[in-house]
């Protein structure tokens, strides 16, 4: 039996991981803490994994403090910058115990991950690439960490491939061309009764290639989640690993 503690188990997403971790057969719930609960309550001695899903603001923190207390974390909260993962491989490598982990995906559905992966091949073979992420209106952050993920794999295909800048002839922009990242613009859409949603869009001369990953429901996350939680608890994976990608054999 893996036990697992989550952290932002009030949330959307947290309350989805608790009733996962309940209903699968190999994992059993050791803790359930949200904001204002003490973190070190959670120890190797109740816990094997955390699953953190809180917010951007908090994210970097609660990692920290979770791999000081000895335990490995699978995390879902996006807001992830460089500086924030090298402070998190530091964190591990002075951690109290050894091979401790850290996992970290900015999207755990199967459908995003295809999705980022296919845009990652066809990159290299057209001019033109942008990202149109769509979700609820409670999100807050913009744009989503998927689309921040996607647009950094398609930079790079691109700058593997030797393609230079894209054609856009745009020489005032109010906003209305969306955030530049990695070359590439992200379109940000907020919208009652989305849930979490991109669309690639690639372009050449008369043609158009369209990927795009919808999740309708908070259900679709779990089974990458747990997928990560049992990948984590068997130790194969010692230090900071991103993307679910590393666990498909794609
Ligand atoms: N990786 C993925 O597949 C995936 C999927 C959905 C959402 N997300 C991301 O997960 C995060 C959470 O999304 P959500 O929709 O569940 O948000 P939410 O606002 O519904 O839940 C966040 C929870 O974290 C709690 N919280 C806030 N600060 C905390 C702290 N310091 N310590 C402990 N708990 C704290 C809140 O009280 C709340 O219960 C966001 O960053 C979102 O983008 C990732
Ligand atoms: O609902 C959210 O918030 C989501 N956040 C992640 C992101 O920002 O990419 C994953 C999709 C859902």
């Amino acid at each position: 039996m893996i036990n697992v503690s989550v952290v932002g188990a009030q949330g959307r997403m947290g309350s989805h991981v608790v009733d996962a971790v309940n209903s699968a057969a190999d994992t059993q719930l050791a803790l359930a803490l949200d904001a204002k609960d003490d973190l070190t309550a959670i120890t190797p001695d109740n816990t094997d994994v955390v699953v953190e899903f809180t917010v951007p603001s908090a994210s970097l923190h609660n990692v920290l403090t979770l791999v000081k207390q000895g335990v490995n974390v699978v995390v879902g909260t996006t807001g992830w910058t460089d500086d924030k993962l090298a402070q998190v491989t530091t964190a591990l490598a002075n951690a109290p115990r050894d091979n401790q982990s850290v996992f970290i995906a900015p999207n755990f559905a199967i459908s995003a991950v295809l999705a980022d992966h296919f845009a990652q091949v066809a990159a290299p073979y057209f001019e033109s690439a942008e990202i149109i992420e769509l979700h609820h209106p409670t999100k807050v952050d913009a744009p989503s960490g998927t689309a921040i993920h996607t647009a950094h794999a398609i930079g790079e295909a691109r700058r593997a491939a030797g393609l230079g800048d894209m054609p856009d002839a745009t020489t005032t922009d109010g906003g209305s061309r969306g955030q530049v990242i990695d070359g590439v613009h992200v379109h940000a859409v907020r919208l009652r009764g989305l849930n979490a949603h991109e669309e690639v869009l690639f372009g050449n001369a008369g043609e158009q290639l369209v990927i795009r990953a919808d999740s309708f429901d908070r259900a679709s996350f779990m089974p990458g989640v747990l997928l990560a939680v049992r990948k984590i608890a068997s130790g194969a994976f010692p230090g900071l690993t991103i993307g679910l990608d590393r666990f498909l054999d794609l």
